[in-house]
């Protein structure tokens, strides 16, 4: 198996996927077994199809992944990619963010130890942008990087040292600007992704999924374009792991009198102790933890 090339999965379909060889050309391939099914930014082993037996190649192996973001809802998991070294969250002044699902993402790339940024575009539009900023101060106090943009009318050449070498999923809610951002860095990645969608679709045009795009020639710096933001469960997590996926609330929950604290009622708990207006946890946040850590431990309905 050793003896095969490595590939990248750079798009991905249904069982199909869009397979870049180290000299950079692609083939679309398909998994051999349930266990060589693979998803954007694997690396994988894959081999070519005797002459004659068709242009697909078939993947033999999935090599170890260094991470994998996924969501689940009651019934499915979708993965995001594997083998990311951040995720970056686009949002904007307009249309208004909503703290839950940026809240969701977040513990999503905590739990798969990813780290997230958080990119709030639309400066241009100041009275907007300042409240949404304003909203932003508890995620920039529990250290996460929380950056600026103005991408139509200023482009996104300031976000370039934050992506610069690394491989990067972009995800946010529609309007925010992803697709801005994605054809700023990468000029045509539009015309590419009609191309791959329509080769990994035999022919129907849909937008792909998933989409790995190298910004460089070198291929050193990729962002992965995603959809899924709107719809992000979190049953993977059990909801005691939850608190110690949120900084600010994990930052208290040692603390507390019993060690099984749930931090929603208990007497002495840390976490309660520290939420307020002037508090280490704002009042919104210990709202968004409540929330899913009742949405959490619903009894499944399937
Ligand atoms: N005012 C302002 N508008 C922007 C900026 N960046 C993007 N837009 C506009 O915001 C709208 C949404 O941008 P898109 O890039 O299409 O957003 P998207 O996130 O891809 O949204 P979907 O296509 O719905 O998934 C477009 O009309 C953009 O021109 C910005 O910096 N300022
Ligand atoms: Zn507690």
């Amino acid at each position: 198996m050793s003896a095969l090339p490595t590939g990248l999965v750079v798009a991905a379909h249904g069982r199909h996927c869009l397979v870049e060889a180290d000299d950079g050309s692609r083939r679309i391939c398909h998994p051999r077994g349930k266990k060589s099914q693979a998803v954007v930014g694997d690396r994988v082993r894959w081999s070519s199809p005797p002459t004659g037996q068709g242009e697909e190649g078939s993947i033999e192996a999935v090599e170890p992944r260094r991470n994998l973001l996924y969501r689940q809802d009651e019934i499915r998991t979708k993965s995001f990619a594997a083998n990311l070294d951040q995720v970056l969250v686009l949002i904007a002044a307009e249309p208004e963010p909503s703290e839950h699902q940026l809240a969701r993402v977040l513990i999503a790339a905590e739990a798969a130890h990813i780290a997230p940024l958080v990119v709030l575009n639309k400066r241009d539009l100041p009275e907007p942008f300042a409240r949404a900023s304003q909203r932003l101060t508890p995620y920039r106090a529990m250290g996460y990087g929380v950056h600026t943009a103005s991408l139509r009318a200023e482009g996104s050449a300031e976000l370039a040292p934050l992506l610069q070498g690394k491989a990067t999923l972009v995800l946010g809610p529609s309007g925010a600007g992803k697709s801005t951002l994605i054809n700023q860095l990468v000029p045509g990645a539009a015309v590419l992704t009609q191309e791959i969608s329509y080769a990994l679709k035999s022919g129907k045009h849909t937008t792909t999924s998933t989409t790995w795009y190298w910004t460089d020639a070198t291929r050193t710096t990729a962002v992965i374009d995603s959809p899924g933001f709107q719809e992000f469960g979190l049953h993977q997590i059990a909801p005691r792991q939850l608190a110690t996926l949120m900084p600010d609330i994990a930052a208290h929950a040692d603390q507390c009198r019993f060690y099984n604290c749930t931090h929603l009622h208990e007497p002495g708990c840390a976490v309660l102790a520290a939420v307020g207006e002037g508090g280490d946890i704002a009042p919104r946040r210990h709202a968004i933890y409540a929330d899913l850590f009742a949405e959490l431990s619903q009894p499944p309905r399937y």
